[in-house]
């Protein structure tokens, strides 16, 4: 089946003065895919999707998002997006209910609390403040922001950073069941487990150039064929195996 690009980027170029952060990358987003985006830190990840988020400069190339072009149509690729908000925009004396109003009022759209707080499993802290929440409830809550204006494509920069293993796994069926409401996900982590078990494809960014581009199972075929081998492993399971066994797979309401 021949996929559809949602988002097609052209040699796109950054340059920081003198520094040259991206350095003429190009890769299509299939409609409807998770989409990776890993490298080392510094590589220009933030700086790419930020482009593309509308949210940073380009110095040069072509973005092309549903069909709108960057250069002359920002505004219509702003309402097809949905972007995690600087958590330091939650205001601190309102509620999470309160929150997604305000920031509901912001894309003039009409967005019902109770059922978004629903999607990410939040409903039972409604009344409470962002602050007030764990981790993983924070991540969930900064990944409902990114739905309020029922974005086609939404943008996750390291989501599961700092949570620990069962919000991580919970936090992945989270971002597998918007995918599967028809949503394009972009993503960026240093987890390579998260990237293999949700990414269909992933971009490998190295010093601000794309080195590697395809699904996780054909990357690690193409290294076995080159001849790769890992050391045997001896265990059965590992410590995480053992921590997920011992405290259990369901979400915790910590
Ligand atoms: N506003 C800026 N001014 C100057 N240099 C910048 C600016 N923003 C980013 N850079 C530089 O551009 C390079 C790419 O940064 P970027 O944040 O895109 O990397 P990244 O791949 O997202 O890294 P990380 O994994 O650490 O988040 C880095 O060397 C960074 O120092």
């Amino acid at each position: 089946m021949q996929q559809k690009p949602i988002i097609s980027v052209k040699d796109l170029v950054k340059h920081y003065g003198d520094f040259k952060a991206v350095k003429g990358i190009s890769f299509d987003v299939y409609e409807g895919e998770i989409f990776g985006l890993l490298g080392p830190n510094g590589a220009g990840k933030s700086t790419t999707l930020e482009i593309i988020e509308t949210l940073r400069e380009k110095t040069s190339g072509e973005i092309i998002v549903d069909g709108f072009n960057l250069d002359n149509a920002p505004n219509e690729i702003k309402k097809l997006i949905g972007v995690q908000l600087q958590s330091s925009g939650y205001y601190p004396g309102l509620n999470l209910v309160e929150l997604i109003q305000l920031f509901g009022g912001l894309y003039n759209g009409k967005v019902n609390p109770m059922d978004l707080l629903g999607t990410v499993n939040l409903r039972d802290k409604a009344k409470a403040k962002f602050k007030e929440l764990s981790g993983g409830q924070k991540q969930r809550f900064s990944i409902a922001t990114t739905l309020i204006n029922r974005p086609k494509i939404i943008f996750l920069d390291e989501p599961t950073t700092g949570l620990d293993p069962q919000a991580r796994r919970n936090l992945w069926d989270l971002i597998k069941d918007i995918r599967s409401k028809g949503t394009t996900v972009i993503i960026t982590t240093h987890y390579m487990d998260e990237a293999e078990i949700l990414c269909d494809r992933v971009a490998i960014i190295d010093s601000g150039k794309i080195i590697a581009l395809a699904s996780p199972d054909k990357l690690i075929d193409d290294l076995v064929a080159a001849g790769f081998e890992k050391p045997k492993e001896v265990k059965q399971a590992n410590l995480e195996d053992v921590f997920i066994h011992l405290t259990g797979k369901q979400l915790r309401e910590e």
